[in-house]
């Protein structure tokens, strides 16, 4: 499909694209660009065999490649646009993998006036707590939707182009504006990434005092996983969206005065009512999720 991709932060995200790319022969070279202080994880990428060349050097990235991947932190999207603008090429795609949409427009609206209509913004509803290239898997967008959200000048073929990468690496694209997908990630994603750090932090403190972690189970384990996540990528997030997210804190907030409520006043049914309520959702959602199509 292309000549030679090069990723721009090789860590989960981007190194997962790059094996995945690799195990099905989409590109004839695999790259990636990185900072001095990037090297050691961007020659262990090169180690591992999940990219050809690594570069620090924006200009020999560059030469010959016809699609980059922006896959670094949220927060850091500006000076990338910043360091690739002398070499655009309008005859390349461009794209990224960050989770808000709305920060990455503005950061390429920051540094170009105009959105290039090459640069297709995007991304893939699927990762882990891991961070870095030694946690890249080739199958982590297998059956998992990526989200695409074109801006009314993105080129189309561009964005074809795009998303038939991503579904030859097993993902699902959906298409949606950039300012839903804000809405709808603050709820699904940043939302319970917020409680899990909430929850985890506050337990963190009282078991400073008492052995509370010991007796900890699955359960936990299941709630608190999303806590390990990158303190960068989570802080960039939180603040790129935090429009989104407020409101959301403020409503969880009432709901959780409602379970002290329910709690204070003895009712058993209004609590099995919710708790039904809430299973059935959950149902709902897993459904969706073992069926991405
Ligand atoms: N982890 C997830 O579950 C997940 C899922 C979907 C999207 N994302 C998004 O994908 C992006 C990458 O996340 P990740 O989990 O792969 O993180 P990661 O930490 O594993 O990888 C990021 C890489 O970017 C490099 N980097 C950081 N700043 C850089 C800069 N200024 N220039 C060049 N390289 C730089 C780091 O060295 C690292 O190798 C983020 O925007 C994140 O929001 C993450
Ligand atoms: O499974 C996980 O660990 C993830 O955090 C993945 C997850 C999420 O589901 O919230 C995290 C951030 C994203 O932008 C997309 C996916």
């Amino acid at each position: 499909m292309f000549k030679r991709l090069c990723i721009i932060g090789i860590g989960l995200i981007g190194g997962s694209i790059a094996k995945a790319v690799r195990a099905e022969g989409l590109c004839q070279q695999v790259v990636a660009l990185g900072r001095e202080k990037n090297l050691p994880n961007m020659q262990r990428a090169l180690e591992l065999g999940v990219v050809d060349a690594v570069y620090t050097d924006a200009a020999q990235a560059m030469a010959g490649t016809d699609c980059v991947i922006i896959c670094t932190p949220v927060g850091s999207m500006q000076a990338i646009f910043a360091q690739l603008k002398p070499y655009w090429n309008p005859q390349a795609i461009y794209s990224d993998a960050g989770s808000t949409k709305g920060s990455v427009v503005e950061a390429a609206r920051a540094v170009f006036g105009e959105v290039p209509s090459n640069f297709v913004p995007a991304h893939p509803i699927a990762g882990a707590e891991r961070s870095g290239v030694e946690a890249a898997m080739a199958d982590l967008y297998r059956n998992r939707r990526v989200i695409v959200t074109p801006l009314p000048n993105t080129d189309p073929q561009a964005a074809d182009k795009l998303s038939e990468l991503w579904q030859r690496i097993g993902a699902s694209v959906s298409v949606m504006t950039v300012e839903h997908h804000d809405t709808v990630l603050a709820a699904t994603s940043h939302l319970p990434h917020i409680l899990a750090f909430a929850l985890v932090g506050m337990l963190g403190r009282k078991d400073e005092q008492r052995e509370i972690f010991k007796y900890a189970a699955g359960g936990f384990k299941d709630f608190s996983r999303i806590a390990s996540s990158d303190p960068t990528m989570w802080q960039d997030i939180c603040l790129a969206n935090k429009q989104e997210i407020i409101p959301l804190i403020q409503q969880f907030q009432t709901e959780l005065g409602q379970f002290e409520r329910m709690l204070q006043a003895d009712d058993a049914q209004a609590l099995f009512d919710a708790f039904s309520y809430a299973k059935q959702a959950r149902q709902r959602f897993l459904e969706t999720f073992d069926d991405p199509t």
